[in-house]
């Protein structure tokens, strides 16, 4: 917007991180991030033109909590928010003809005599470039800031959590009014069922479980079938109907999920160096605390370039 020339590089196939979706046979399902909502008074605007702009639109999920085993209802008067027809066309179309190229993981980022240079995993080198920003999960970024040993020392006191997402579709829907579900005392902690979102396919009836952080700290290497198995039974114990064999399955495992403690960092910067660092964890942990540190690094650069 501030007319700079931007290159973007990212190491996954398509744009959304932690916001992607993955597109399989069953339809499109959204692994990480479930929905998003919006307080700061700036989010709440630009979410505001999204949903205009018919990118995003409001999911109203019949709302249960399970606690001790105990499912109940659970309505409130949150706004929640989904991207259509899929949570990563956000940033699709946010991205929009930006360039960007993918499949392309960063490993390097040094400055010579006057710019930045990065190296990706191929040892291709790209740039010069006046400025950089590292927006990635903390314990990622760090390999990238050898160049200011201070920041790296900042960002690394940043931990981040990892969490178990499954995917289960059925043929035949289950026989339950649950559409999303907060979950306490199981190794789920919360769960949505996929064709209550707008925007979505409605055939088969696939649902997104999350296990909570600390049953995927306890259950890192476990093979994706034995977690696909387990997770299965907490989600039947939890809705008390009866839970087949999925039709389809898989399972992903976030390692860098979720900060494990909140900052008030904004972003972080080497200002005179042009070194920026920004992404959930210098926030609140959520979609909307990613979007705001981007800003602040925005913010931070164009000051320092003015
Ligand atoms: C399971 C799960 C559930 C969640 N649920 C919610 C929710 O319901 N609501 C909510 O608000 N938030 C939720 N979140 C958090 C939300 O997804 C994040 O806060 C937000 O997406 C973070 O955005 P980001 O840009 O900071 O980082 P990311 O989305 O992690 O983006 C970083 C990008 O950098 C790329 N990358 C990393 N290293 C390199 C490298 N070396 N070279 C090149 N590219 C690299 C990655 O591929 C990625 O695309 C959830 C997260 C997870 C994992
Ligand atoms: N799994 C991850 O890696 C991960 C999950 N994250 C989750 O993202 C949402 C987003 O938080 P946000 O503040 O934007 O949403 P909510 O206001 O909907 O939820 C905040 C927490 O409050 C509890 N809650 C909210 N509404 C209800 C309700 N109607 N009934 C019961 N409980 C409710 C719930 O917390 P607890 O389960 O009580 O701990 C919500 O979590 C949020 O779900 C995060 O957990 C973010 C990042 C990574």
């Amino acid at each position: 917007a501030a007319g700079l020339n931007v290159q973007l590089f990212d190491k996954s196939r398509g744009s959304g991180g932690r916001m992607s979706s993955k597109r399989c046979d069953v339809g499109d399902l959204d692994l990480g991030a479930q929905y998003f909502t919006a307080r700061d008074r700036h989010f709440v605007e630009a979410v505001r033109q999204w949903q205009e702009n018919g990118w995003l639109a409001e999911w109203k999920p019949a709302l249960y909590q399970s606690q001790g085993g105990q499912l109940s209802l659970s309505p409130d008067t949150q706004q929640r928010f989904v991207g259509v027809p899929r949570m990563s066309a956000l940033t699709r179309q946010l991205l929009g003809d930006l360039p960007a190229t993918f499949a392309c993981r960063i490993t390097e980022v040094f400055r010579g005599e006057r710019h930045w240079h990065l190296v990706d995993a191929d040892g291709q080198s790209h740039g010069p470039f006046s400025k950089v920003v590292v927006a990635v999960p903390a314990p990622q970024a760090v390999a990238l800031l050898s160049a200011a040993p201070k920041l790296a020392s900042a960002v690394a006191s940043a931990t981040m959590e990892p969490v178990w997402a499954v995917a289960l579709s059925f043929a035949r829907a289950l026989d339950t009014p649950v559409e999303g579900c907060f979950v306490q005392d199981s190794p789920l902690d919360w769960l949505a069922r996929n064709r209550s979102k707008p925007g979505r396919a409605v055939g088969m009836d696939s649902w997104v479980l999350h296990a909570s952080s600390a049953w995927s700290r306890q259950h890192l290497d476990l093979p994706r079938e034995a977690v696909i198995e387990q997770l299965r039974c907490a989600f039947a114990e939890l809705l008390g109907c009866a839970v087949p064999e999925a039709d389809f399955a898989l399972a992903h495992r976030w390692l860098y999920a979720r900060p494990a403690q909140g900052h008030q960092w904004g972003a972080l910067a080497d200002a005179d160096l042009g070194l920026y660092v920004c992404g959930d964890w210098c926030l609140s942990g959520r979609v909307e605390g990613a979007w705001l540190s981007g800003q602040e690094a925005a913010r931070r650069l164009l000051e320092h370039a003015a």
